[in-house]
């Protein structure tokens, strides 16, 4: 299922990490990870971070759960949109090199994951949806452990397993063995685990999974603060639009196993020239005011939509409220919103 919220939108840039406490990233520095020239599309760019040419997976029970997909992805916090079952895993699965795919190609920080599995994992951290925590362990144990499978010396490992715990917010907890702590402190275990190696990438598959709506928004926004100040690149795998939205600079929307729309947030959420009026009664009569006043307005649900000629119109509209006496719920700019991509596809599908 799709869900939906507010909107919202901000830009992403690769910059130096805060010092102090919650500096969690030593070493990284400004500038896009240096990536080599793709091996195939020629108009991609230097920086492109992900990129692929008709990805097909096709599984042994003959699903299609990826179907000819081809998308180049840049810098920055990226939703990957899709309803459940829409391929959104076994996209990941590939990115990671934990799943060949059946045909096609794949391309992340200019790599190859079906031969260098190695050098991804090694530059790219995945926490993933379901969660496998040692519940005799303590974090700072398991996260450390983590950073040395993947290749830290024991010291390194166990100080960046401190600071990238520090920033998920389990420092003070973070000896406590995992079996004792709630949902959203083992989400954040796993946030931990998949920054404790420094990444340029991170692949985060569903990460507000069984978190109560505070829980999801402190997720959501170290998930933003990961991308804005500290500069890793986040790919957040979600069927929540409403949450990808919030926190995302682009979106590739898929839909089973095809890709419906890749662009960035601002692209997909534009603002259009109608204006959306609510009042909580005397809708009928604002909108025989308004057709008066030379605004024709078409009702949608229990909105008047009127089109937005200049900034007049905004103040006959309130105007005729007040004049009305009427109670005033909403008065803002109508924007597409990146749900409207699947209403779209749905109606092709009905039609079809
Ligand atoms: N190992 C597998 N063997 C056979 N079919 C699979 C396998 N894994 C996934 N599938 C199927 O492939 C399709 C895509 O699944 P996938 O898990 O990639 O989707 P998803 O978008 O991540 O969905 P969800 O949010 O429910 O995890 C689904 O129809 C699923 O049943």
């Amino acid at each position: 299922m799709i869900d939906n919220s507010t909107p919202g939108g901000h830009s992403t840039r690769r910059g130096t990490p805060p010092s102090g406490p919650d500096s969690v990233i030593p070493g990284k520095v400004q500038g896009v990870p240096g990536t080599p020239e793709l091996a195939f599309g020629p108009t991609l760019s230097r920086v492109t971070l992900i990129a692929t040419q008709s990805l097909t997976k096709t599984y042994g029970n003959g699903v299609k759960a990826l179907a000819d997909l081809t998308v180049t992805v840049e810098p920055g916090i990226i939703g990957l949109v899709g309803a459940n079952g829409a391929g959104k895993s076994t996209f990941i699965k590939i990115l990671l090199g934990l799943l060949a795919p059946t045909a096609g190609q794949v391309q992340v920080l200019g790599l190859d994951p079906t031969v260098e599995s190695h050098a991804i994992r090694a530059r790219v951290g995945y926490m993933p949806e379901h969660d496998s925590l040692p519940p005799d362990l303590s974090a700072a144990e398991f996260v450390t452990h983590l950073g040395r499978i993947s290749g830290l010396p024991r010291t390194v490992a166990r100080e960046r397993a401190s600071e990238a715990l520090r920033h998920v917010g389990l420092y003070e907890e973070r000896y406590r063995q995992i079996g004792g702590y709630s949902t959203g402190m083992k989400q954040r275990v796993k946030l931990a685990q998949a920054l404790v190696h420094d990444p340029d990438l991170l692949l985060l598959d569903e990460p507000t999974n069984g978190l109560d709506p505070a829980g999801r928004d402190a997720m959501l926004g170290l998930v933003q603060r990961i991308g804005t100040e500290f500069g890793i690149s986040v790919l957040v795998c979600s069927h929540l639009l409403g949450e990808v939205e919030r926190i995302c600079d682009s979106l590739v929307a898929i839909d089973g196993g095809h890709l419906l729309r890749s662009d960035n947030i601002t692209a997909m959420t534009t603002a259009i020239d109608v204006l959306a009026v609510e009042v909580s009664e005397g809708t009928e009569l604002l909108a025989a005011r308004l057709a008066e006043l030379d605004l024709p307005v078409r009702h949608e649900d229990r909105m008047l939509l009127v089109r937005l000629d200049d900034d007049r119109t905004y103040d006959l509209i309130l105007t005729a409220v007040a004049e009305l006496d009427l109670p005033l719920h909403r008065l803002d700019q109508r924007r597409h919103r990146v749900s409207e991509l699947f209403a779209t596809r749905e109606t092709t599908n009905a039609h079809a």
